[in-house]
C-alpha cells in the first residue's frame, strides 16, 4: 500500500482487530483513528478496511456503494460525538439523506453491537469495597426497574470508569441496553461504546433554562432511550446545569413520565472538587448559575 511506518501501524492494528471484533467496533476505531491519530493516507486505510467495517450490513445490502455510504454515515456520526466533521478527512462523499428518521432501529442496533469484554465482565473480582457496593447497588436498579437518578462521586483516580467499566459489561451481558457517555470526548473513548453526551443525547450548543434535546419522539435517539436499562453520564460536574435539565425534560417527554429523567436509571459520575462548566465570559456569579448545584434537580 506504500504507507509510512505510522499508517502500517494503524493499519496493523486494524487488521488485527478485524479478527475478534464486530463491525460496529471496527467503525468506531477507524473514527477514533481519524481523530486521535496522525495517519496520512487515511483514503488508502479507508478503502482497505471498508470490507470488514461494512460485513455486518452485507447481509442485508449487496449494493457497494449503498455499502459504503452506510459505513461513511456511522463514521461520521462516531466523529461527530469526537467533536469533529468527516468532511476533514478526505473520505469518499457522503451523501446527505434528510433527517435519518427512515431507520429508526439503526441506534438500537448499534448500541446492541457494542461487544461486552470477558476482561471487563471480570473486572467485578478486583472492585474494591466502595466500588463492588455502587456496582450492586445500581445493578440491583437496572434488574429490578427501580426508577432512581445515582450519583457516584469521587476525586479522578478513584476508579470510576472501572466500575463503568465492569457495570456496562454486566448490563450488556444481560441484554440489556446500557448507554455510556461522559461530557468530553477523551472519557468517552475509555468506555466502551462511548459517546459525549452533546451527540448522544442530541443536546443544543446554545442552552437556555428551558431547553430541551434536539431529538423528536419519533427518532432513532428517543427509541434508543426509551430501551435503555441504564444510562451513564460521566463528568457531569463539568457540565452546565442547563444541559441535564433538558435531558431531564426530553426523558420525562418521551417516556410520558413526570419522574426524573423520565424514571430511567441515570447514574451520574463526576468530581466536584475538579473542573467547574465553561461559560464563556462568563462572570464566577455566571459560572456557579451553571454548576450543576444549582439545579432544580
Ligand atoms: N479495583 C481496582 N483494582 C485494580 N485497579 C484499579 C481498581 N480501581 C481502579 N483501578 C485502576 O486505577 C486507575 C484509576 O482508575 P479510573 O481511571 O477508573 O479512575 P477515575 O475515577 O475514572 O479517574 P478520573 O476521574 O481521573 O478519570 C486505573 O488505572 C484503574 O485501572
Amino acid at each position: 500500500m506504500g504507507l509510512i511506518e505510522t499508517d502500517k501501524s494503524l493499519d496493523d492494528c486494524l487488521t488485527e482487530s478485524a479478527t475478534f471484533q464486530m463491525p460496529y467496533a471496527l467503525r468506531r476505531l477507524f473514527a477514533t483513528i481519524l481523530v486521535f491519530c496522525e495517519a496520512t493516507n487515511i483514503r488508502a486505510l479507508w478503502e482497505k478496511h471498508l470490507e470488514s467495517m461494512s460485513e455486518d450490513y452485507r447481509r442485508t445490502q449487496s449494493n457497494q456503494a449503498v455499502l459504503e455510504q452506510m459505513v461513511l454515515r456511522d463514521i461520521r456520526d462516531l466523529v461527530h460525538s469526537m467533536g469533529k466533521d468527516i468532511k476533514s478527512y478526505g473520505l469518499p462523499e457522503l451523501v446527505e439523506t434528510g433527517d435519518g428518521s427512515g431507520d429508526l432501529l439503526r441506534e438500537v442496533r448499534e448500541e446492541l453491537s457494542v461487544g461486552v469484554d470477558q476482561e471487563h465482565l471480570d473486572l467485578y473480582t478486583s472492585l474494591n469495597i466502595e466500588q463492588r457496593a455502587g456496582f450492586e447497588e445500581i445493578l440491583d436498579h437496572v434488574v429490578n426497574n427501580r426508577k432512581h437518578v445515582l450519583f457516584v462521586d469521587g476525586p479522578g483516580g478513584t476508579g470510576k470508569t472501572y466500575l463503568y467499566k465492569a457495570l456496562l459489561a454486566k448490563v450488556r451481558s444481560l441484554g440489556k441496553i446500557a448507554i455510556a457517555t461522559a461530557t468530553s470526548g477523551i472519557a468517552t473513548s475509555i468506555m466502551p461504546g462511548g459517546r459525549t453526551t452533546h451527540s448522544r443525547f442530541k443536546i443544543p450548543i446554545k442552552l437556555m433554562d428551558n431547553s430541551t434535546c434536539s431529538f423528536t419522539k419519533q427518532s432513532g435517539t428517543a427509541e434508543l432511550l426509551r430501551r435503555a436499562s441504564l444510562i451513564i453520564w460521566d463528568e457531569v460536574a463539568m457540565t452546565k446545569r442547563q444541559a441535564v435539565e433538558a435531558l431531564d425534560r426530553s426523558l420525562q417527554d418521551i417516556m410520558g413520565c413526570v419522574m426524573p429523567f423520565g424514571g430511567k436509571v441515570v447514574v451520574f459520575g463526576g468530581d466536584f472538587r475538579q473542573v467547574l462548566p465553561v461559560v464563556p465570559r462568563g462572570i464566577r456569579a455566571q459560572i456557579t448559575d451553571g454548576t450543576l448545584q444549582r439545579s432544580y434537580l
